[in-house]
């Protein structure tokens, strides 16, 4: 480390070179981006599914539907393994809360 700018760069990403130090802290801000959309995503999907559990519940149905449930925890499981299940299983409670 040369500058004290780069010694707290490397501080903060555990980086020992400048060059490592650089490359974490621009991947850092594209993570904090994705995150950004993420939580975007996970806000419209919450009103998506709100809108689909205030229909049912009008016309006399239940907020829950298991059935439905199985194929999104399926969806996800297949796509990213035993921790999507637990991604999808987080997902469902922000959506309809816990049952
Ligand atoms: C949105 C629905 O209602 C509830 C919420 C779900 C969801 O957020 O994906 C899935 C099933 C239901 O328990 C639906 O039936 O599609």
């Amino acid at each position: 480390m040369s500058s004290s700018t780069a010694t707290s760069a490397a501080e903060a990403t555990g980086a020992r070179t400048d060059e490592a130090a650089s490359l974490i802290g621009d991947a850092r801000t594209r993570i904090d981006a994705l995150d950004d959309r993420i939580i975007g995503l996970v806000q419209e999907r919450m009103a998506v599914s709100s809108v689909i559990q205030e229909a049912r519940m009008t016309s006399g149905g239940r907020r829950v539907n298991l059935s439905r449930e199985m194929e999104i925890l399926a969806r996800y499981r297949d796509a990213l393994g035993k921790p999507g299940t637990s991604l999808a299983m987080t997902l469902l409670e922000l959506c309809r809360g816990r049952v």
